[in-house]
């Protein structure tokens, strides 16, 4: 995205003499009024696009300063797909904080400010590690959701320590009512003319995950239309701060299979923080185990809910795309 100059273009029309030289001089310091605008605004930043089972991200070293150099609005230009470089959206690797190693803050692809992103900080420890040319290890990492560990493998996957699931529902946050103590579990949702069972996890940032319907009809990934129904549930009014919605359909109690309509990305390709949410959704219903393969239309990612130290274990890959340098 190159900074746009302002062009002015005057009308060949006649005008009185006084006014021309008024007019001339407006527009001498309109230009360089431009110019200034223009060379205070036009930076080139460096990035490398990563991917993480397709989720895909414009990653930025932001580690000099505390404020992020790309705003929101300028995230939603370079994700677009067209017209900018293309990602689910942008993330900072930033100053420590709390004695991480590093912090992190993400925008979506329509410029709103998620507190986590699983595929996105697998996405992130592995360009930090890439930039500092640094060893396998486990980062420390400030996130808006806390402290999160991402620990890179040496057979080139990421193993991320996501914390625990936070199920009460005023902290989804969801105005569902609770079914299970203070979680929303198979609590019924009307959308689309039909009555959904939606479970509320919230990983830092909001979930809500169906099973099927309330008449038993279970969920076909094939079958869905998200473009149609996933607004829908991103939108709806029992969601406060929207919601990224997962539909699941259980291939076994160990495998699940399971599209997303993310809030503030739409249709993604996987989503991590949503594949943990699923897990936790099966436990508490009773169709899947903790341990559990999550099939996503960009490939699986392995969660595990542990019963030890209640918190949730994610591994996949993380890899670079390209690098390159934009104007903003
Ligand atoms: N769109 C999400 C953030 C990205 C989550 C997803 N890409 C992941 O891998 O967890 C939200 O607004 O909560």
């Amino acid at each position: 995205m190159v900074a746009q100059q302002a062009v002015c273009t005057s009308g060949s029309r006649a005008v009185p003499a006084a006014v021309a030289s008024r007019q001339q001089q407006r527009r001498r310091v309109g230009g360089m009024q431009a110019r200034r605008q223009t060379a205070r605004c036009a930076a080139s930043i460096q990035f490398a696009k990563y991917q993480g089972l397709g989720n895909d991200f414009i990653l930025v070293d932001n580690r000099h300063q505390a404020e992020p150099v790309i705003s929101p609005e300028q995230a939603i230009k370079l994700c677009d797909r067209n017209f900018g470089i293309g990602g689910d959206g942008v993330i900072f690797a930033l100053p420590p904080s709390d004695g991480t190693d590093y912090s992190m803050r993400i925008f979506n692809s329509d410029g709103s400010e998620p507190e986590m992103c699983g595929n996105g900080i697998r996405c992130l420890a592995r360009f930090v590690a890439d930039v500092d040319g640094s060893q396998p290890k486990q980062h420390k990492v400030h996130t808006l959701a806390g402290l999160i560990q991402p620990n890179l493998l040496a057979d080139g996957q990421v193993c991320v320590d996501m914390g625990e699931p936070i199920l009460k529902a005023a902290d989804v946050p969801t105005t569902l009512q609770p079914t299970q103590g203070e979680a929303v579990v198979q609590q019924q949702l009307e959308v689309d003319g039909r009555t959904w069972l939606m479970t509320c996890v919230s990983m830092g940032n909001p979930h809500a995950i169906t099973f099927g319907l309330a008449d038993g009809t279970p969920i076909k990934v094939a079958e869905l239309d998200l473009p149609r129904i996933g607004p829908m549930f991103e939108h709806n009014p029992v969601f406060p701060a929207r919601t990224n919605t997962e539909f699941v359909e259980v291939l076994s109690p160990g495998h699940v299979r399971m599209h997303v309509w993310e809030r503030g990305a739409g249709r993604t390709l996987a989503c991590g923080t949503g594949a943990c949410a699923t897990v936790v959704a099966g436990v508490l219903e009773g169709k899947t185990e903790r341990s559990c393969q999550v099939d996503l239309p960009g490939g699986p990612l392995h969660i595990e809910w542990r019963e030890a130290d209640n918190r949730i274990y994610m591994t996949g890959p993380a890899e670079l795309v390209f690098s390159g340098s934009v104007t903003v």
